[in-house]
C-alpha cells in the first residue's frame, strides 16, 4: 500500500474517533454542531418527496413548458412538441428552516388550502418513519400554521431529575417527552384522574406528590383502599387515613362539611374563593390522595349499595366545588370503567387532569383519555411495561404528552413524610366546628376583622 494512502486512512480513522468520542462525550455539543445541519439541511431538501409520501401536497395550477406527441415523420418517428400550457402539479407546504431542540428539532409549517393540523397529526407516523426519527408530534400556535417536534431518539428511557419547586401545590413529577418538566401544578389543574394497570407507576407517581407537597402548608389526606399498605407508611405526614370503605364514608363526610364550612367563610368574607380570602384567615389547602378508586365503587352485594351511592356523592361534590375551597383530589385506579357506576363516569367528567400509564382494557384508557384526543388513546395503548412510570398526560396547555415520572422510592417518600412530619396539621384541628355548624355567619365575620 503506497505511503500516501496508508496516512489518509490513519488521518480518517483518527477523524472517526474523534467525531465518536465527540458524541459520546458532549453529546449536545456534536448535535448542535454537526448533527443538526445535517439534519435540518436533508430534511429542507427532501420534504417535496416526503410531503408527497405522507399524502400532505395539494395540485396547484401553474404554467410549465410540457412535451406532446405532434405530427408522425415520414420516417415513422412521432415529432415531439414543447408547449407553455397550464398543468396540474403537487405543491407541498412551506416549510420554515429546522430549529434544534434539546431531544431533536422542530419545524413550522404553513398550511396548505383546505388542511387542518389534525390531517398532520394523521400523517405524524409517517412522517417519523420518512426522517427516521423516534416521533413527531403536531401542534399548531395559531391559525394556518403547525409546528411538527422530532424527537430523535425515546428521551423517556433514562429520566434525570429536576429541581423542587418551590411554588404552593406545584410539584415537578417527571419529564414530557419534549423536554420539559412534567409539573402538577393542583391550583391550574385542580382534580386529577391517574389510572394504570398493575406495575405501571402509579404509586411512584403518588410517592412523587408526597415527596413535593411534603414540604408545603398543606394538609395531605389519603385513602387506601388497599388495606393502607400504600398510605399507611406516610402517615405521619398525613392529616387523615382512610383505609376502608366504612372510614371513607367517615372522611368524606368531614371534607364535604369542611367545604360547606369554608363556603360559609368565603361567603361573610364576600370572597369568591379561598385564595380571594386574607392570608391571615386563610384555611390550609388540602390534597387528598385516593389510591384504588374502584374500591369505593365495587359492590360486593346490596348491603353495599347505600354505602357505595354515599362515597360516590361525597366525592363527586367534593370534585364538583372543592377547587374554589382548596380541596384538591388525586385519584388512582388500575381500571377506571363505566361498569363501576355513573358515579366514575361523572367523577371522571369533572377531573380535568389526566394521567394514563400502561394499562390493561382498552376501556380504562378511553375512560382516561377518551374524549381528548384518539391519537393520544393510541399512544397510551402502545406504552412497554418494561417502562414503568411512562405516561399520556393532558397537560394544562389543553395538549397531551407522553412523560416520565421520576423514579422515587418508597423510602424517599418515607423519608420525606418523616422529616416533614411537623407540618402535618391534625385532622381535628382542621375540621373543628364543621359539623356541628358550630360558626354561624357572626362568628365569622368576628374571625374576619379580628
Ligand atoms: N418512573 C419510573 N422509573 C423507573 N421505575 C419505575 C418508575 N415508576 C415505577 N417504577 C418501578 O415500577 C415498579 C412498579 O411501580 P408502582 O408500584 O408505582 O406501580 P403501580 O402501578 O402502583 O402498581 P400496583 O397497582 O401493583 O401497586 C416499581 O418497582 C417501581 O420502582
Amino acid at each position: 500500500m503506497p505511503d500516501s494512502l496508508r496516512l489518509l486512512l490513519i488521518v480518517l480513522a483518527c477523524v472517526a474517533v474523534a467525531l465518536y468520542t465527540w458524541r459520546r462525550l458532549h453529546h449536545r455539543s456534536f448535535w448542535l454542531v454537526v448533527g443538526y445541519p445535517l439534519t435540518a439541511i436533508s430534511v429542507r431538501a427532501g420534504w417535496r418527496k416526503v410531503a408527497l409520501g405522507c399524502g400532505l401536497t395539494k395540485k396547484r395550477a401553474r404554467w410549465a413548458f410540457t412535451l406532446t406527441p405532434g405530427a408522425v415523420v415520414s420516417t415513422g418517428t412521432v415529432k415531439v412538441r414543447r408547449r407553455f400550457r397550464r398543468v396540474a402539479v403537487d405543491t407541498k407546504p412551506w416549510m420554515w428552516l429546522p430549529m434544534p431542540t434539546r431531544h431533536g428539532w422542530r419545524v413550522t409549517l404553513h398550511l396548505l388550502e383546505g388542511q387542518i393540523p389534525d390531517d398532520y397529526s394523521q400523517a405524524a407516523e409517517r412522517l417519523a418513519h420518512s426522517w427516521g426519527v423516534h416521533a413527531v408530534r403536531v401542534s399548531s400556535p395559531r391559525p394556518g400554521r403547525v409546528v411538527l417536534a422530532a424527537t430523535i431518539r425515546d428521551p423517556l428511557v433514562r429520566v434525570d431529575r429536576l429541581p423542587p419547586s418551590d411554588e404552593l401545590l406545584k410539584v415537578t413529577v417527571g419529564r414530557l417527552e419534549t423536554g420539559k418538566p412534567w409539573v402538577i401544578d393542583f391550583r391550574t389543574v385542580p382534580h386529577w384522574l391517574n389510572a394504570g394497570a398493575t406495575q405501571s407507576g402509579k404509586s411512584n407517581l403518588a410517592n412523587a406528590l408526597i415527596v413535593g407537597l411534603a414540604p408545603q402548608p398543606v394538609a395531605l389526606v389519603g385513602f387506601d383502599l388497599k388495606g393502607g399498605v400504600e398510605f399507611t407508611p406516610y402517615s405521619c405526614r398525613l392529616s387523615a387515613l382512610a383505609t376502608t370503605r366504612a372510614e371513607s364514608v367517615g372522611l368524606l363526610d368531614d371534607l364535604v362539611a369542611l367545604m360547606l364550612a369554608r363556603m360559609g367563610l368565603c361567603r361573610t368574607a364576600g370572597a369568591r374563593n379561598l385564595w380571594q380570602l386574607p392570608p391571615a384567615v386563610r384555611p390550609v389547602p388540602v390534597v387528598v390522595l385516593v389510591d384504588e378508586l374502584a374500591e369505593l365503587y365495587l359492590m360486593a352485594d346490596k348491603s353495599e349499595k347505600d354505602e357505595i351511592a354515599k362515597t360516590s356523592t361525597a366525592l363527586l361534590r367534593v370534585a364538583q366545588l372543592g377547587r374554589a375551597f382548596g380541596i384538591y383530589l388525586f385519584c388512582c385506579g388500575q381500571r377506571i370503567g363505566s361498569d363501576l357506576g355513573p358515579g366514575v363516569t361523572a367523577l371522571r367528567a369533572q377531573c380535568s387532569g389526566r394521567i394514563c400509564h400502561r394499562v390493561n382494557d382498552p376501556e380504562t384508557a378511553t375512560m382516561t383519555l377518551g374524549d381528548l384526543d384518539p391519537a393520544a388513546l393510541v399512544s397510551a395503548r402502545a406504552i412497554a411495561s418494561e417502562t414503568p412510570g411512562v405516561a399520556i398526560v393532558a397537560s394544562q396547555d389543553g395538549q397531551w404528552y407522553r412523560a416520565r415520572s421520576f423514579h422515587v422510592s418508597e423510602q424517599a417518600a418515607e423519608h420525606s413524610a418523616r422529616m416533614y412530619a411537623d407540618l402535618a396539621q391534625h385532622w381535628n384541628e382542621i375540621t373543628a366546628g364543621v359539623h356541628t355548624n358550630e360558626m354561624n355567619d357572626s362568628d365569622l365575620t368576628e374571625l374576619l376583622n379580628a
